[in-house]
Order: structure tokens, then C-alpha cells, then sequence
């Protein structure tokens, strides 16, 4: 038996950082969406007791650091499973690259083996497990439009924002999530206003969407990899109408509406960056059925 799941990418239209926690986490307030950019989650019922993982990209871990591979050691040892899976990732989403590729692999994997497995459990309960593994897992194991506070697990859901395109581009270089946010100072940075983009959603108010995208990690990355400022420029340059860097990066997404814009954003981008994507934005939650 066999399950094709759709893992798709994230992109935070503002993120703000309040404070550093006790636990060497950092609390967030996040506004996050999924984008029509996926990576394929098969996941093939295996009579054994094993975990094995199937990926032809060779940054992607085929182990148990692997967050897949967690998502499925996850369920086997708080629900007694017996059975095994084989779980072959199609990558498409760039790695590390404030995406989240690898918290959807997870999340995709859970709600796949949910059903694979048998075990009944809600979205909320995936969402919650999924929390054990990462920060970001929580969300995708929604998608759709949320806010994000906590550490990123606890979610709120909002409604689709505007429809516009998303142009993503990512310089050759990664970025460790863990080293931006020990280089954050949060109180020399200028902080979004959360508060603004939940209404500019819930209106439909694309130009207060695009007023409003922020992001306190930004200025960490940038000074960590000029290059990221130069994409953000030749965004601007190109025409579009926010420009702003996803999570940790080094992805930049611009937002524009008219087609003519976002072609001409998309092939002045190519050829200077290592992975150029023009998609839409899902707004619709995932559902278990
Ligand atoms: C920055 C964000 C924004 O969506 O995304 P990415 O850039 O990774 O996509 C997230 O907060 C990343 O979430 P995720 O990548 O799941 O983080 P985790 O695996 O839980 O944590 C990696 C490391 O980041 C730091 N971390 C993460 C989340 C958080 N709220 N505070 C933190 O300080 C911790 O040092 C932790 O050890
Ligand atoms: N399924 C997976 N896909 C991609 N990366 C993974 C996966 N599982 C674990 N990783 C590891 O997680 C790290 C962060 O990957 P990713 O989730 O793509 O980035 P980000 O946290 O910036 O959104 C990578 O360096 C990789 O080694």
C-alpha cells in the first residue's frame, strides 16, 4: 500500500521576536502561509519494523537525522506500531533555505501515516506531536494562513491572504537557523506590526499586506550574507511590490499581482541566483480526509 503527500513550503509574510525564553528558545509572533512550492512525501507500508529513507538529494539526511524519519519514529513510539514504511522524499523545496522544507517532509509525513498506519488521530494531535520534532512542524501540519506564537507551535488560523504571486529566489548559500537567532538583538531592531498584517488578511487588503511584511531576522542574514541585500534590491528594482526575506533565509520572496510584473521580476532574477520560483500562495488548510 502506498500514499502520495504533497509537503509544501512556507514562506512568513511578518516575523517578530519578543523575547529570548528560559529553554534557549526565542518567543515568536509569526504570520505564516503555505506556497504552491512541494516537495513529494510516497510513503509505501512496509511489513517490517523499519524506517527507511529514499531521497536523491544529496543534502537531504537519509538517517534519523532526517526530520521524516523522526515524524515516523515519532508515532512508532508513542503509539506501539509495529509496522514499518519506506518514505521517499522528492525534494524541490531549496534546503535550508527558510522555507521549511524539511518541518513539511515531517509534517506531511505525519498526516500520511496517520492514515497509512491507521491510527485516528486529529489535526490538532499531529499538530502537537509535530511540535516535538520542530518548531515550524506544527504549522505545516495545517498549511494555510496562521499566525504563530510560542516558539512557532501555538497557531491560530486566519483566512487566504490576497490572491498575488510569490517570486522566491535563493542564493547559493544556507543559513543555520540557530546561528541567526543567537546573532539577533532584539531590542536594536525595528519589530513588524503583527497586529496590522492580521487585519490587512482578514480585509483582503493587499497593499496593507505588502505595507506590513517584516521580519526581525532579516538584518542578522543580510549582515551575514550581503548577497541576500542584493537580491532584496534587484526585487525592488525589477518592480516588485514588498520584498522581504523568508524565516531565517537566505530566501527572498517580492509579492506582485499583474502577470507582466511577475514575469519580468522572474527572468531578471534567473541567471543570478542559484533557484528562482514564481508560485501562488495556498490559503487553504490541509484536511485529513
Ligand atoms: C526561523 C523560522 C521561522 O519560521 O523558520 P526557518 O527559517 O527555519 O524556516 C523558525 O522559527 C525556525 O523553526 P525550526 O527550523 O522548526 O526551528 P527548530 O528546529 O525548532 O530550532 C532550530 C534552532 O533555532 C532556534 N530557535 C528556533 C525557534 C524559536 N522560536 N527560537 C529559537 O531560538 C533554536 O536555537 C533551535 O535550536
Ligand atoms: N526532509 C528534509 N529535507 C530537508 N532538510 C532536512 C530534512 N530533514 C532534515 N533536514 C536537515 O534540516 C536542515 C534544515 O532544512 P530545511 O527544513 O530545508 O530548512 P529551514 O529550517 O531553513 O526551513 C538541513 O540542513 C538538513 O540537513
Amino acid at each position: 500500500m502506498k500514499l502520495l503527500v504533497k509537503a509544501p513550503a512556507k514562506i512568513n509574510l511578518a516575523l517578530d521576536v519578543l523575547h529570548k525564553r528560559p529553554d534557549g528558545y526565542h518567543e515568536v509572533e509569526m504570520i505564516m502561509t503555505t506556497i504552491d512550492l512541494a516537495d513529494r512525501v510516497e510513503l509505501s507500508l512496509l511489513n517490517q519494523d523499519k524506517i527507511h529513507i529514499l531521497s536523491h538529494n544529496r543534502y537531504v539526511p537519509d538517517d534519523q537525522r532526517n526530520l521524516a524519519f523522526q515524524a515516523a519514529q515519532l508515532l512508532k513510539d508513542r503509539f506501539q506500531v509495529k509496522k514499518g514504511v519506506v518514505i521517499t522524499i522528492e525534494k524541490t523545496i531549496p534546503v535550508a533555505a527558510g522555507l521549511a522544507g524539511g518541518s513539511s517532509d515531517a509534517a506531511a509525513t505525519l498526516r500520511g501515516l496517520n492514515k497509512l498506519w491507521d491510527l485516528g488521530l486529529t489535526l490538532e494531535e499531529l499538530a502537537e506531536l509535530g511540535s516535538e520534532i520542530g518548531s515550524d512542524v506544527s504549522f505545516c501540519v495545517y498549511g494555510g494562513t496562521a499566525l504563530a506564537k510560542g516558539r512557532g507551535e501555538i497557531i491560530t488560523e486566519l483566512p487566504a491572504p490576497p490572491t498575488c504571486w510569490v517570486i522566491l529566489a535563493k542564493p547559493f548559500i544556507g543559513v543555520s537557523t540557530a546561528e541567526v537567532y543567537r546573532k539577533l538583538n532584539i531590542s536594536g531592531t525595528e519589530h513588524p506590526d503583527i497586529g496590522a498584517m492580521i487585519e490587512a488578511i482578514q480585509h483582503h487588503d493587499y497593499q496593507k499586506v505588502c505595507n506590513n511584511v517584516g521580519n526581525v531576522l532579516e538584518d542578522v542574514t543580510l549582515n551575514l550574507h550581503p548577497e541576500v541585500a542584493q537580491i532584496k534590491e534587484q526585487m525592488k528594482r525589477f518592480g516588485a511590490d514588498a520584498v522581504l526575506m523568508s524565516g531565517s533565509g537566505p530566501t527572498v520572496f517580492g509579492l506582485v499581482q499583474h502577470d507582466s510584473r511577475m514575469h519580468r521580476i522572474y527572468n531578471g532574477l534567473r541567471g543570478f541566483c542559484d533557484q528562482v520560483f514564481a508560485v501562488r500562495m495556498l490559503g487553504e488548510r490541509h484536511t485529513l480526509d
